[in-house]
């Protein structure tokens, strides 16, 4: 199975128009590879705060038909990272939690298989974790080699999210991300770890450049299920382009069954 990660330079220069056209054909462009992950709020920037009310759009708004198209055109999955989702039935008015950050799954058909809306916002007391809505349930989608657990950015955070995952039957998780560039080294420690402990594939997508006065940390990553990286890009655009085999998940799961360990949180009794 292969998958490419396209870490897209987000910046104030580009208005996001532009920046749509150009990334949709940039997933045309992959044409030949199986799953085409971007990273989370790549319209606006996951720090331009100001800008989420006025960029937020309905689920099948103007990114859903670049995206949908593209993945057709492409032929590939597409996890197109998240946008800035004005609720249907909203007002568009943050204070009502009528904005989420949602991410957008589409098959090769181009049809919307699945959305999540982020459950672990940032910013303590300011930006999304004021300005959104937070999701509550968890998304697996059943791509042919492989069942993807979707989470975004901050959720690398909980690992208890990634668990609730693994029991939905993931083995590969996707996680588009705007992080930032001060807090790299977390962003590399904590996608090895999720890879690890749920000994599953984890392929984080993040963005490059500097948005908002925040310079973003790039370096994308794909871990295998042994916490092997298999490939990490550098600080600017890129298109990280990886090779996975889906079976290594049961593979490790088998050989170091260290998840039929687990004695809490699990509806057996304990041993
Ligand atoms: O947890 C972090 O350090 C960064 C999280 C973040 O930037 C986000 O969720 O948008």
């Amino acid at each position: 199975m292969r998958a490419s990660l396209l870490q897209i330079d987000v910046n104030d220069d580009e208005s996001v128009a532009s920046r749509r056209r150009r990334v949709a054909d940039l997933v045309r462009d992959q044409a030949g590879v199986d799953l085409v992950v971007l990273p989370e709020l790549w319209t606006t920037g996951a720090f331009a705060y100001e800008e989420f009310a006025a960029q937020a759009e309905p689920l099948r708004g103007p990114t859903h038909e670049a995206m949908s198209k593209a993945a057709s055109d492409a032929g590939v999955w597409l996890h197109a990272g998240s946008i800035p989702e004005g609720a249907e039935g909203g007002t568009g008015s943050a204070a009502e939690g009528a904005l989420y950050n949602t991410s957008l799954v589409y098959s090769p058909a181009g049809e919307l298989v699945a959305s999540y809306r982020k459950i672990h916002r940032f910013g303590f007391d300011q930006g999304e974790a004021v300005l959104m809505g937070a999701g509550t349930e968890l998304v697996t989608v059943e791509l042919p080699e492989t069942v993807v657990g979707v989470a975004t950015c901050y959720d690398l955070r909980f690992p208890e999210l990634f668990r609730g995952l693994v029991d939905a039957g993931a083995q590969t998780f996707v996680l588009p991300a705007g992080w930032p560039e001060r807090r790299r080294a977390h962003w590399t420690l904590l996608a090895r770890a999720r890879a690890v402990e749920n000994q599953a594939y984890v392929l984080a997508c993040g963005t490059a450049g500097t948005h908002a006065g925040v310079p973003q940390a790039g370096h994308s990553i794909v871990v295998d299920p042994w916490g092997e990286v298999l490939a990490e890009a550098g600080p600017g655009e890129e298109v990280l382009t990886v090779d996975l085999d889906p079976a290594k998940v049961a593979v490790t799961r088998e050989q170091f069954p260290a998840l039929k360990d687990r004695l809490l949180g699990l509806d057996t009794p304990a041993r």
